[in-house]
Parts: C-alpha cells; sequence; structure tokens
C-alpha cells in the first residue's frame, strides 16, 4: 500500500468518535517504534516531520524511512509535513511525496493567513495532497488570565467556520488551552471544551486539530528524574481531556514530547544501568521499546483508533 491522505481516515474517526495519532519522527528508532505498535494494534498513522527534524536527518533519509515503514507494514500512513511556515516549504514536501501539509500561518493577521493558507491548498489540492491550517495562538494559558485575553489568543468559532469556507483547507488546528512541549500548565489541566464545542457544532463533520496534546506521561519524567535528568514540573493534557477531544470532532491528535520523554528515560535508564555498555543497539534498542509501549498504549486507550483496519 502507498502512502495515504488522511481524508478518509479522519472521516472514519470522525464518525467513529476516535482519533487518529500523528507522531513526530526524527529517526530511524523513532519512527520503527511507533509502527511497530500500530502494526501490533491495527492502527492508521500520521508520521509528521517539522523543518527540524528535515534539518536534523536530512530530508531524504527520513522520507526512505517513512517509506520503508510503509512497505514492512502495509499500514495506511500519511506523510505529513508539521509546522510549513511557508508556501514554499509546503510546496518542496508536496512535490517530495508527502501526502499531507501543515501550513501554519497563524501568527500572521486572519486575512493574511486566509491568503496564504488558500494558496497553499490550491497546489496541494492540483497535487491530491490534503493541508492542515492552524487559526488561533497555542500557548499556555495562566489559571488566572481573563475573559478577554482567552478570547484573543484562543480560537473563534465564527471566524474558523468562515476560515475553513474561504479556504478550503482540509483540516484546521485549534486553540483551546494546549501548548508545545513538557510544561502545557502551571496549575490544573484547563481546555477550553466550550469553545471546541462552538467549533465543531458551526462545522459539523469537519476534522479539527489538536496540536501540544501529549500527556507528559509521569512514569517518563520520573525516570528522567531518576536518572540524572532535570525536568521539574513538568506537566501536559490528562488523557481524559484528549478521549473528551476526540469525541467531540478532534480527529488528529499531535504527539511528540511523550515520544522524546519516552526514548530520553529509557536510554538514561540503560546507560545509568549499564555503565560498561557501549553498544548504541542496547540504549536505542530500549529507547524504541519504551516508545512502541507508549504508542500502543496511546492508541489503544487514548486515541481508540486501534483495529482500524
Ligand atoms: O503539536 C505537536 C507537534 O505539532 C506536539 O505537541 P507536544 O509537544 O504536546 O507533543
Ligand atoms: O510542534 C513542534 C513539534 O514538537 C516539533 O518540534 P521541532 O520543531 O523541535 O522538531
Ligand atoms: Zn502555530
Ligand atoms: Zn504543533
Amino acid at each position: 500500500m502507498p502512502l495515504v491522505t488522511s481524508k478518509e481516515l479522519f472521516s472514519r474517526a470522525y464518525d467513529g468518535n476516535f482519533a487518529i495519532g500523528a507522531f513526530n519522527v526524527n529517526n530511524m528508532e523513532i519512527i520503527q517504534g511507533i509502527v511497530d505498535a500500530a502494526k501490533e494494534e491495527k492502527a492508521p498513522l500520521i508520521l509528521q516531520v517539522s523543518a527540524g527534524a528535515r534539518k536534523y536527518a536530512n530530508p531524504t533519509y527520513l522520507k526512505k524511512l517513512v517509506e520503508a515503514a510503509v512497505e514492512d507494514s502495509g499500514l495506511p500512513i500519511v506523510l505529513h509535513l508539521d509546522h510549513g511556515e511557508s508556501y514554499d516549504i509546503c510546496k518542496q514536501c508536496i512535490d517530495d511525496g508527502f501526502t499531507s501539509v501543515m501550513i501554519d500561518a497563524s501568527h500572521h493577521p486572519f486575512e493574511e493567513n486566509i491568503a496564504i493558507t488558500k494558496k497553499v491548498v490550491e497546489y496541494a489540492h492540483s497535487k491530491g495532497v490534503v493541508v492542515e491550517a492552524e487559526l488561533g495562538r497555542l500557548a499556555g494559558i495562566e489559571d488566572d488570565v481573563n475573559v478577554s485575553e482567552k478570547d484573543a489568543a484562543y480560537t473563534n468559532p465564527e471566524q474558523a467556520a468562515e476560515f475553513v469556507k474561504k479556504t478550503g483547507v482540509d483540516s484546521l488546528a485549534i486553540a483551546i488551552g494546549t501548548s508545545h512541549g513538557a510544561y502545557k500548565f502551571k496549575g490544573e489541566p484547563q481546555l477550553d471544551f466550550e469553545r471546541l464545542q462552538k467549533i465543531a457544532k458551526l462545522m459539523p463533520g469537519y476534522p479539527l486539530v489538536l496540536h501540544g496534546a501529549s500527556t507528559v506521561l509521569p512514569e517518563f519524567v520520573e525516570l528522567c528524574n531518576k536518572f540524572g535528568g532535570d525536568i521539574p514540573g513538568a506537566q501536559g493534557v490528562p488523557e481524559e481531556m484528549l478521549r473528551k477531544a476526540a469525541s467531540l470532532g478532534v480527529c488528529k491528535i499531535n504527539i511528540d514530547t511523550d515520544l522524546r520523554l519516552a526514548l530520553t528515560a529509557a536510554i538514561r535508564k540503560s546507560l545509568s544501568e549499564n555503565p560498561g555498555n557501549f553498544d548504541p543497539r542496547k540504549y536505542l534498542g530500549e529507547g524504541r521499546t519504551a516508545i512502541k509501549e507508549m504508542v500502543r498504549h496511546k492508541i489503544v486507550n487514548v486515541l481508540g483508533c486501534n483495529n482500524f483496519l
């Protein structure tokens, strides 16, 4: 099976109230860990590549690794550009064979975001590629911010509907209180589900995307800290909130930080417990296994996209 777009995956996810995991990939072990879990759980996958990942791994290598994953697993896999910052990088990835790109022009004024997104959509659609865009600012919002500050940063539901209509974009990343990285909330985790419901109601059947959706699993934070790390106070999105989002029109859930933490925790532990070892296959292998089990947990217990095939 060749790489697929997310069209069919999202439509099934929407109807079934589950979500597809979009995992950031940077090297072979990360890809293998994710794909091995998905293969065993019969789950589709979105493997996403950031500009930083392309720079780190070299675009040709990454693409070949993802193609190898498709060939080896036989799974429906989407190759997606994460946070494309310009028309040019989106075009480059489309020409390179990506089946999905994100144009993230969310930091531009509304009309400009529309114009840039529309241009990407026109090119992508002419090549059979789907597009994700973003509206709103993905930022950690403190507990004590007032309503007007929240309104300024979070996605405006009416604007979201207008944006989708004017751009023809295939999916939309929204801001309801998540943020990237391991420090998402200072106090109680809080997402604006009322806003999500309003957005979903204005666009029935339309696939929404949640960035910054790692849970920052405490077991990995603890392992990192136990074996020489120093990441105090890390906190992510509780799993029940992700399940709720998936039942309210969120079809794509982005996960990077949890992969980083699982890999780092396992490598720290392995190196610390085996001080005489200098064979990378041992600690990278243990990192890969940690990723596999973490991703399996997400697929089965959080995303609900197992037994998809
Ligand atoms: O949104 C993401 C990638 O686009 C990843 O979010 P996390 O940092 O929560 O894993
Ligand atoms: O959204 C950001 C992703 O976690 C990718 O991060 P990166 O740009 O460091 O590769
Ligand atoms: Zn953004
Ligand atoms: Zn993101």
